[in-house]
């Protein structure tokens, strides 16, 4: 099975990364055609993936073709391909916003459309992602998906109406939690620790916390409570999260993400 992707910027690069980290797949049966090719010949050059220099090239040697460019250059790529495909091929969408209904209109309501919405973190293998098919796909398209972002973390079927809200909570979240690690870590590097291990200490504690919330059957509060001595340390902490609006930030963060997403439709 050969994977073509189409745009190989931060996400499916990270996808391409984890993808040749694993031992699933033959490395030279990844394919990638970038506007940019040297963004493409750099992953050929460490992991031996195939630099394609024309979306045509790519098209034709691909059984699974990854949209991996931003929803706003859909309109250009889109005609391109669909000049090139052939009965059989897949057609695997990461963009944000853009639905089944709208790739099939714009390449052919007999092509098969898997979107997916991973995340960043598939570079490290541990992506959070979704899928949902159209209705004409087969269980082997659906188990070739499952494999390729299983392969680079979890993902779980949905329905579509929930993609902008998984976009949010699963695929643009590791953008938050990364500027949260990185203000726990300014906060000690202000205490006099230098950043580099403040970095550390920050992003194991907080991998620590999330394998707590998925393990402990415990409610996140319920957590909360239990770090927090009566009279003690973190009490001070939580207060000041809750003056400065912590939770509230958060929570918009995620409803500003879900509108973007809705106007991208
Ligand atoms: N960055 C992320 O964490 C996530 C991104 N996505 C989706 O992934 C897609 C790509 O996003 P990013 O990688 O962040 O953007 P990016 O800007 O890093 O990558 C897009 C790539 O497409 C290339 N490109 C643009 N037009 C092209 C064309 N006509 N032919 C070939 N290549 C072309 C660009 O040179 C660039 O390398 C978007 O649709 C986004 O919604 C989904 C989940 C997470
Ligand atoms: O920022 C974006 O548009 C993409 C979609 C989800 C995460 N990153």
């Amino acid at each position: 099975m050969k994977y073509g992707f189409i745009g190989v910027g931060n996400m499916s690069s990270a996808i391409i990364r984890g993808m040749c980290a694993g031992d699933k797949f033959n490395n030279e049966d990844i394919l990638g055609y970038n506007r940019t090719a040297a963004k493409v010949e750099k992953l050929s050059a460490e992991y031996g993936v195939t630099t394609c220099y024309s979306t045509q090239e790519l098209v034709e040697k691909s059984d699974v073709i990854v949209l991996g460019v931003k929803p706003q250059m859909l309109p250009s790529v889109l005609p391109e391909v669909k000049k090139y495909m052939k009965d059989g091929q897949l057609i695997v969408s990461i963009a944000a916003g853009k639905e089944i209904s709208y790739l099939k209109e714009e390449l052919g309501e007999n092509v098969h459309v898997i979107r997916v919405m991973p995340n960043v973190n598939s570079r490290v293998l541990s992506s959070t992602s979704c899928y949902t098919a159209s209705e004409d796909s087969t269980e082997e398209e659906i188990k070739a998906v499952e494999e390729m972002f299983g392969a680079v973390g979890s993902i779980i079927k949905l329905t579509e109406d929930q993609f902008g809200i998984f976009s949010a909570v699963g695929g643009a979240s590791p953008a938050f939690t990364y500027m949260y690690i990185d203000a726990l870590a300014r906060g000690g590097v202000k205490a006099g620790m230098p950043k580099d291990l403040a970095l550390k200490i920050a992003a194991d504690s907080v991998m620590g916390s999330a394998k707590m919330v998925l393990e402990s059957g415990k409610h996140p509060y319920a957590l909360v409570d239990e770090v927090c001595s009566p009279g003690g340390t973190t009490i001070e902490g939580v207060c000041t999260l809750h003056e400065k609006a912590f939770m509230d930030a958060a929570e918009k963060a995620v409803t500003a993400v879900i509108e973007k997403d809705n106007r991208l439709k």
